[in-house]
């Protein structure tokens, strides 16, 4: 074994499961230290390195908490994981919260263990990976602390529950989780929760059977299969109706899926972050959302702060989102008059940075291209601001079907003028909106994207 070879610390006071970890460990080509107590454990790290650590909860003199939080102060770049008794989710769930990257449950299956394993040494790996972090801006104190806990959450295998205000950047942070961690190089898969219509929801999640039902004309693997290995990001998961919150419980714990119309289950291993704008612990008082699918979801929660409260960062943002447009448009970017970034900069943003890019989008569709002033942003307060689809359909009056425009299309046109005023009379608040046009907030989501309206142009998958 050369120097470079990853040194594990094994901590069990059970000598036969600490003695097939340290053959695990060998086989691995991996070298091995065992420790049978916590004062052994803490003795061992107080002398040498270890690339990672690997703990029972039980450990005689103490608990793999107590583990946990030595580590936590004295190595805290050194990724550890806990071994739990078969069924304890709820010492899975603290050691996630006081830093473990991840659980295995007894008994100990030996491909679950390398998995761990690898995922675990993969974590030294990911501080190369620093550049996606470019992709968030945001250098205000609270985007900061974000960055913060994202990087050191991308190295935890926990459900997430990424809480903040529409238009945020919740999904933004969740992708960033993923592409600083271990699954990487494995599918992110978002699914938005409020816009499945609830009869295909089961169909959507786990997959059918060709000829499950009418309409399933052939085999459909289902989200959580086809992000097998990575991640599945649960956007608007408040919205999930009761009957699939029972059946997503039972997935996430089974870590396997059926699908519909299927007689076999299939194992899946995967990481759930979830978000909603909604606050989910009142849903949860209020009896909207399962008390024990809160729980197993909301292991840590990460929240990004409204727009409003970093103001610092606009300039950034503008200078960011004019760039991504002006690419997708091939133009050369703009400049921003110095009035105009003022009054971006004092702007409240209800939407938050989707309305920063709508309000922008917009701009550059009024201005002349080279530079924004003031009155292309109507970001006055007598003046709501409005989209930049909106302004071009503005230019039309009420919509008069054509010869021979077929009936559905004429509608969708009406059904999509009617929307976009009111997500502007709303600040493009969809939740205000779906209220204005008398809907639910998942009907609304639902037209939003059969429309193509739930994307502004030239934003990237
Ligand atoms: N810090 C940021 N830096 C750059 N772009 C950002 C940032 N935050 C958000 N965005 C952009 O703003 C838009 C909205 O972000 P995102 O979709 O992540 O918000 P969200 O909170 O998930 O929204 P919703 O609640 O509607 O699902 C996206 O185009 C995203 O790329």
């Amino acid at each position: 074994m050369s120097a470079d070879t990853p040194h594990v610390l094994v901590v069990d006071d059970e000598a036969d499961l600490r003695e097939l970890l340290v053959i695990t460990l060998g086989r691995m080509k991996l070298k091995a230290t065992a420790a049978e107590s916590l004062d052994a454990a803490k003795a061992a790290l107080a002398d040498g390195r270890f690339n990672l650590c690997l703990t029972d909860m039980n450990l005689g003199d103490g608990t793999g908490l107590e583990l946990l939080q030595f580590i936590a102060r004295h190595c805290p770049e050194m990724p550890t994981a806990v071994i739990t008794a078969y069924g304890s989710m709820e010492t899975a769930t603290d050691a996630m919260k006081y830093g473990a990257y991840d659980f295995i449950a007894k008994p100990v299956s030996l491909d679950r263990l390398r998995q761990l394993i690898e995922d675990g040494l993969d974590i030294n790996e990911v501080e190369d990976h620093h550049e996606e972090e470019d992709n968030l801006i945001g250098e205000a104190p609270s985007m900061r602390a974000l960055k913060a806990q994202v990087r050191k959450l991308a190295r935890s295998q926990a459900p997430i529950y990424i809480s903040g205000e529409s238009g945020s950047g919740k999904e933004r942070i969740a992708r960033l989780i993923h592409n600083l961690g271990s699954r990487r190089a494995k599918p992110f898969v978002a699914v938005n929760c409020g816009a499945i219509p609830s009869e295909l929801m089961e169909s959507e999640f786990f997959g059918h059977r060709k000829g499950a039902f009418t309409g399933a004309v052939e085999d459909r693997k289902g989200l959580f299969r086809e992000a097998d290995g990575g991640t599945l990001f649960l956007d608007e998961v408040a919205d999930l109706p009761l009957h699939m919150q029972v059946k997503l419980l039972r997935a996430i714990q089974e870590k396997s899926v059926r699908p519909v119309g299927e007689a076999r289950e299939f194992q899946v291993n995967l990481r759930i972050l979830c978000a909603t704008h909604k606050d989910l612990a009142q849903e949860m008082a209020e009896g909207r959302f399962r008390q024990d699918l809160f729980y197993r979801l909301n292991v840590i929660e990460a929240h990004v702060p409204p727009l409003r409260e970093r103001q610092e960062d606009i300039p950034a943002l503008v200078g960011h989102i004019l760039k991504r447009l002006s690419e997708a448009w091939e133009i050369a970017p703009p400049i921003v008059s110095a009035s105009a970034m003022k009054t971006l900069e004092q702007y409240t943003y209800p939407g938050n940075v989707r309305e920063l890019e709508n309000t922008l989008e917009r701009a550059l569709t009024l201005c002349d291209g080279k530079e924004i002033q003031e009155e292309h942003l109507r970001l006055q307060t007598d003046t709501l601001p409005k989209s930049a689809t909106a302004t071009a359909r503005e230019t039309c009056t009420a919509p008069e079907r054509s010869l021979g425009q077929p009936l559905e299309e004429f509608l969708q046109d009406i059904e999509r003028q009617e929307i976009l005023k009111a997500l502007d009379a709303t600040h493009w608040n969809r939740t205000a909106a779906a209220k204005k046009l008398g809907m639910t907030f998942r009907s609304l989501r639902y037209r939003l994207k059969k429309l193509d309206l739930d994307r502004s142009p030239g934003e990237s998958e």
